[in-house]
């Protein structure tokens, strides 16, 4: 494993070897009313969120946590490289640059003085993040960098997300799925609430930089999904290279990969990749709450058509 990957890969054991020993009260904490891991995130970080300049080349990719976005880092990483033609060499400088400067890549992980880093890094960057449009950099608007939003259904993302707060050291465990089920729906996990989180996005749904994709349509048709991205952000490739990057970012490809990539948490995150799972966790209770959630907050809206409630979370 090269050297800068290795110390990614220490970086994330550490993280979860000293969460382990944190005391529950202090894994997480709040800025402007929404929840983060202490571990990761940080207060001075948050505050410095808008000295990040994006640049109108930038990719960014944006979602609730749990619904694919290290799948879709990764695919996106492998346009941008395969599109420029890159050297191997190339390839490998870019990720040693981005590795060293960044560390961890989450716009909002890491401390407050990233983001004068990250104006070293080389065109095109790939940024990836879950924070809300509303505290979001605002030079990521201003800049008119296209932004690709990500979805997944509320039941997967929910029951997707309450076995990762449950295996991952540095969350709080929930006694019970119902325990959990009803933190979910008040929002109180970090990065707030799944709803208000697609309520804002949903208000960006006309703007010309912005597309979704669902979690959904991509493990239907991964090509085809793949396709839109690329001809959203302008990555000349051929369908054959497309099918290459569809193949190792498979699932299975890249949960076998994990302990190189991610280390011990690797093992965390690759968890089922499944759509339907929430079928095997939703009582009758809980599928009527979400549904009312759903219709209350997101449907007929242009964001709740794309997401095909009827389709993937009818009971
Ligand atoms: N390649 C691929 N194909 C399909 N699904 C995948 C893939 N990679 C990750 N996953 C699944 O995505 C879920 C994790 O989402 P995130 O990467 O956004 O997690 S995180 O919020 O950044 O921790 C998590 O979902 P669950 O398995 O349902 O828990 C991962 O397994």
């Amino acid at each position: 494993m090269d050297k800068s990957k290795k110390r990614v890969v220490e970086y994330l054991d550490k993280i979860l070897a000293d969460s382990e020993k944190a005391a529950p009260e202090d894994l997480l904490f709040s800025y402007k009313g929404i929840l983060y891991p202490t571990t990761v995130c940080s207060p001075e970080t948050c505050q410095a969120l808008d000295s990040f300049e994006a640049r109108s080349d930038d990719v960014i990719l944006v979602g609730y946590p749990k619904n694919g976005s290290n799948w879709l880092g990764q695919v996106l990483n492998d346009l941008e490289i395969t599109a420029a033609k890159y050297t191997e060499q190339e390839i490998n400088e870019r990720m040693n640059i981005s590795n060293e400067l960044l560390i961890l890549p989450r716009l909002e992980f890491g401390d407050p003085e990233k983001f004068k880093r990250m104006k070293e890094l080389p065109s095109r960057r790939i940024i990836v993040t879950h924070l809300s449009p509303q505290v979001l950099p605002k030079s990521i608007f201003k800049s008119k960098a296209k932004i690709l939003l990500l979805v997944r259904n509320p039941k997967d993302t929910a029951v997707s997300y309450f076995h990762f707060y449950n295996n991952m050291p540095t969350l709080p465990s929930f006694s019970s799925w119902d325990e959990y089920f009803t933190a979910f729906m008040h929002g109180k996990l970090c990065w707030g609430s799944y709803f208000d989180y697609l309520v804002e996005w949903n208000k960006h749904m006309d703007d010309e930089n912005i597309m979704v994709i669902t979690y959904e349509e991509l493990k239907e048709n991964q090509t085809l999904g793949l396709k839109k991205i690329a001809d959203f952000f302008g990555f000349f490739v051929s369908g054959e290279e497309i099918q290459m990057v569809a193949e190792k970012s498979s699932f299975e490809a890249m949960k076998e990969k994990s302990f190189k990539t991610h280390g011990t948490f690797g093992k965390i995150l690759f968890r089922k990749g499944t759509v339907g799972d929430w079928k095997d966790h939703f009582s009758e209770a809980q599928n009527k709450q979400m549904e009312r959630k759903f219709e209350e907050c997101l449907a007929g809206t242009k964001l709740g058509e794309k997401m095909k409630y009827g389709v993937y979370c009818k009971a």
